[in-house]
């Protein structure tokens, strides 16, 4: 029988890899390794609706727990891995024991950004938002009248904020960048949530960091931010960005980037260990990015599990990513790295609209608000590299279908 393949991290791309071997009839044995003390479980609703209080838990697992017996993965949770060593195809646990590998894969995700406790990040009060326990805590916080601060105008700080305004809070969100979504998204987008959040109550600061939380007993009680003023707080939710959980790979030698260095196999620069998800950078348009996105994570580990098994299959990213933010829904197709153009097209519906990204006049991603026929038009689109007509898309009484014809 072939060896076993060891799986460290037990998120999303994780648990995607092992899923995939099993449903290609692959029966080598493999264990999966996770820090955490939770079954793999689903990360996005953590930020939407777990923490609204609208979703158990047990609905955010993959599987129940026999499917890992059934199907002879072996699971270990709240273990943590130390060391990888290649000359003797081991992992070594943070307890010295240690785990034979034929083939490892690491899908060890991505670390949210801390405040430095310079700052006032180890008060009691202050948030991450990355896993259950993070939620639980927060959901804990989340009560009306409460004042909360947000750091961050990302996506986990607009959809904490979300959560806090329809659970009654006071929010203040603080974005030190000249605008929120900066990173994922163009001005026109960034204007469109903007205005949402405004509309719900949600004070926003662009522009403004932080300086320093100020505690009293330990525990936040005022922020003073960059523009010199002083909020009362209650608690902060910290969204300041992710960095990629790369170091196994860096010191087991392996090449390091932006995330742990794969190529379109998920192959990292030892053949026999592959990396997929968050933490790893991957091949893109003749340069090399890495994807922060549910899609990513598990398109690459079912990539990934076709060349364990024996097949030849590269990985294609088709990205797409989207948000939940009050009754408005964003998705987004295409990936829109090194954009110089966009067109906003409103939608025909009251608060629809789509923004459309061009890079030397070639489309390469959609931002669709409300808006699920321009999200669907547009990937349809990227799939077949056509490039839509620009008229068509200003004319809001068009119909998007003829970009297809
Ligand atoms: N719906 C989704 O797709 C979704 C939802 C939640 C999280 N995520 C992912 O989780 C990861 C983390 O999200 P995120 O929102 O933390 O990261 P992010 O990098 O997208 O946004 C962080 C924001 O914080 C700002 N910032 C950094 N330091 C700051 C400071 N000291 N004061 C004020 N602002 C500061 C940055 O300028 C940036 O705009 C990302 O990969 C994100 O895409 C995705």
């Amino acid at each position: 029988m072939t060896g076993r393949l060891v799986i460290v991290g037990a998120g999303q791309a994780g648990f995607a890899l092992a899923a995939k071997l099993r449903g290609l009839g692959d029966s080598r044995p493999i264990t999966i390794v996770g820090a955490e003390e939770n079954l793999p479980y689903q990360r996005p609703p953590l930020t939407k609706k777990y923490l609204l209080g609208e979703m158990a838990f047990d609905r955010l697992l993959f599987r129940p727990e026999h499917w890992y017996t059934d199907n002879n993965v072996e699971i270990r949770v709240s273990t943590w891995v130390e060391q990888i060593d290649r000359a003797a195809k081991q992992i070594v646990m943070q307890d010295g024991s240690r785990l034979d590998y034929e083939t490892l894969a690491l899908a060890t995700g991505s670390t949210p950004r801390r405040l430095p406790p310079s700052v006032g990040g180890a008060l009691e009060g202050v948030y991450l938002a990355r896993d259950k326990r993070d939620a639980d805590l927060l959901a804990g916080e989340m009560r009306p009248g409460r004042r909360v601060l947000i750091i961050g105008g990302g996506y986990i700080g607009l959809e904490a904020a979300a959560v806090a305004r329809h659970r009654g809070l006071e929010v203040t969100l603080i974005e030190m960048g000249d605008r929120i979504l900066q990173r994922v998204a163009a001005k026109e987008t960034a204007d469109i949530f903007r205005a949402i959040h405004q509309k719900h109550d949600v004070v926003i600061r662009e522009k403004t960091g932080l300086k320093q939380l100020i505690g009293r007993n330990d525990h936040v009680t005022a922020a003073e931010l960059s523009d010199g003023s002083t909020i009362d707080v209650d608690f902060v939710v910290v969204g300041i960005g992710v960095a990629p959980n790369d170091r196994l790979a860096k010191e087991a030698g392996l090449e390091v980037g932006n995330g742990i260095v794969v190529d379109s196999f998920a192959r990292t620069s030892d053949p026999t260990i592959f990396a997929m998800g968050d933490c790893v950078e991957l091949p893109w348009e003749g340069g090399r990015i890495r994807l922060e996105s549910v899609q990513n994570a598990v398109d690459q580990a079912e990539a990934a599990a076709g060349i364990i098994a024996g097949g030849e299959k590269a990985y294609d990213p088709k990205p797409w990513f989207w948000s939940d933010q009050y009754d408005v829904k964003l998705q987004i197709a295409g990936f829109n790295l090194g954009y110089d153009e966009t067109l906003l097209r409103p939608g025909l519906r009251e608060g629809a609209a789509s923004v459309w990204y061009f890079k030397q006049s070639r489309f390469i991603a959609v931002d669709a608000i409300n808006d699920a026929k321009a999200y669907v038009t547009g990937k349809k689109l990227l799939e077949t590299g056509a490039n839509p007509s620009r008229e068509i898309l200003a004319d809001p009484t068009a119909d998007l279908k003829q970009l297809l014809a």
